[in-house]
């Protein structure tokens, strides 16, 4: 275990999975390093379902990340861990109330729009149909978020730093994006989107950045 303790924590991660983006932003904001074991979501119906990986996530789905010797699940729940065990660059506010408003975003996108457009869900939805499912959920779900934005944002999401919500938003707009969905009658989400894309950290979490990105789409 005390070995383990020394060594950079290892992220099981998908180049364009939004859930290990989340996670990717988040160490790099926070400057932890990190080593990348990728999961391929699609190779042979899906690495995350070959009986190894489920003893590392029960819920065969990235993110996972190996750290201080232990291994977690669920985006949301590892980066809450890194916030409270690497408090540097914080990415909760302090303010009670703040962070209740940090968490209602990332829960309308981590609960209310991802797992409904997620790749198991489209598989069963079928080809036909997928794009206008996922149309649907994302815009329903950024409807709320835009409404919530109207109070809670200065620069990014919640006020004038960076939280745990812009974690979630900027791989959320990359997906809506992905199926087309009309943007525009979203201008908060597009301008803390736009405000974002050139930061390093989410520059560097970027799914064109990925070592398992095809290099037909890493240009
Ligand atoms: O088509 C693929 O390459 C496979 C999987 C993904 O992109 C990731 C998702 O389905 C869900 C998500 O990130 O929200």
């Amino acid at each position: 275990m005390g070995e383990n303790i020394e060594e950079a924590p290892v992220l099981y991660s998908y180049w364009r999975s939004s859930c290990s983006w989340r996670v990717r932003i988040a160490l790099n904001l926070k400057e932890i390093p990190y080593d990348i074991k990728a999961v391929s979501l699609i190779k042979g119906g899906g690495e995350q379902h070959c009986n190894e990986y489920r003893e590392v996530n029960p819920m065969e789905q990235v993110p996972s990340l190996c750290i201080d010797g232990h291994t977690l699940v669920e985006s949301l729940s590892i980066m809450h861990y890194l916030e409270e065990t690497r408090p540097q660059r914080p990415l909760m506010p302090q303010d009670c109330f703040k962070r209740a408003k940090v968490r209602e975003i990332c829960e309308v996108i981590s609960s209310g729009i991802q797992p409904l457009q997620n790749l198991i869900v489209l598989i069963h939805v079928g080809e036909e149909k997928k794009k206008e499912w996922a149309q649907h959920w994302i815009t329903r779900g950024f409807r709320a978020v835009e409404k919530l934005l109207s109070s809670s944002a200065g620069k990014y999401c919640v006020g004038d730093d960076i939280t745990l919500a812009d974690c979630c938003l900027v791989p959320q707009v990359f997906n809506a994006r992905r199926f087309h969905v009309d943007l525009r009658p979203f201008p908060i989400i597009l301008r803390i989107d736009r405000e974002l894309e050139n930061h390093p950290a989410f520059r560097a979490a970027h799914p064109s950045a990925q070592p398992d990105c095809p290099p037909e789409v890493a240009k």
